[in-house]
């Protein structure tokens, strides 16, 4: 069984991926992936190099995230162009890493991807699991984590389908509105009504 866990920025995939890894259960993680297809002299890196130029790499080559993050998080169009030139790669990296898994004996994992709704990508997984935050309670806890101002905040969240439209495509939630712990009982709950015992994954 693959479980696809999803939300948005800063709703708290990390912190319920985290749960379940500790559990014992195997994660494949979107944005794990997304930061090793960009590396230098990678197909996708050469072609983010001869598409934005010299404006979104440090000196040293790699890649310069928060720039190249101020740039598609406030022009659709290049985000789009991203996305259409990064997906595949970060899917095909994510397929292979899943078949790994299932050879190595593992009957169950988890996908993480935080675009998994938008990409439509469902059909990839068993069962979806949303991390769900209020959007006041999303934008304070992303710009206390990055440390960004409320205009860089709002263009990220902006950018994704809004948390409660996520919320009717999703066959459990988790509201990550409360405690740590509070979220991580409800977890529990759920994967038990799931019939996943994490030992026997
Ligand atoms: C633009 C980049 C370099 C900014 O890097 P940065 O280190 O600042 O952010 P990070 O990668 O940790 O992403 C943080 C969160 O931003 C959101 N996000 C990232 N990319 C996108 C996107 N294209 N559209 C909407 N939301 C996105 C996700 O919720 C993600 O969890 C990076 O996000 C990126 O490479 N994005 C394109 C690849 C992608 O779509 N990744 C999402 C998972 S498939
Ligand atoms: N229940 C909670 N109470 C207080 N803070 C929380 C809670 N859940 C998460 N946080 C904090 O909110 C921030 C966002 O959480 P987290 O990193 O888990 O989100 P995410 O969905 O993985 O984000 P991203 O999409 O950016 O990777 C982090 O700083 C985290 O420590």
């Amino acid at each position: 069984m693959i479980i696809g866990l999803t939300g948005g920025i800063a709703s708290g995939k990390s912190l319920l991926a985290d749960d379940m890894r500790s559990r014992g259960l195997p994660i494949i993680d979107a944005d794990a992936i997304a930061r090793e297809v960009v590396e230098p002299g990678k197909p996708v890196y050469e072609k983010i190099k001869a598409f934005f130029g010299a404006r979104v790499f440090h000196e040293d080559g790699t890649l310069d995230r928060k720039a190249l993050g101020r740039i598609i998080f406030a022009d659709e169009e290049k985000r789009q162009w991203l996305n259409s030139t990064m997906h595949p790669a970060i899917s095909e990296e994510m397929m292979a890493k899943k078949d790994a898994l299932f050879e190595q004996g593992h009957h169950t994992l988890v996908f993480d991807i935080p675009l998994l709704i938008e990409n439509n990508r469902m059909n990839t997984v068993d069962r979806v699991l949303l991390a769900y935050v209020d959007e006041d309670v999303q934008l304070k806890r992303l710009m206390e984590r990055d440390g960004s101002s409320e205009e860089e905040a709002l263009d990220r969240i902006r950018s994704q389908m809004p948390l409660k439209e996520k919320k009717d495509y999703a066959d459990a939630i988790v509201d990550n509105n409360g405690s740590r712990d509070e979220s991580s009982e409800q977890l529990a709950y759920i994967l038990a009504e799931w019939n996943i015992d994490p030992r026997k994954s």
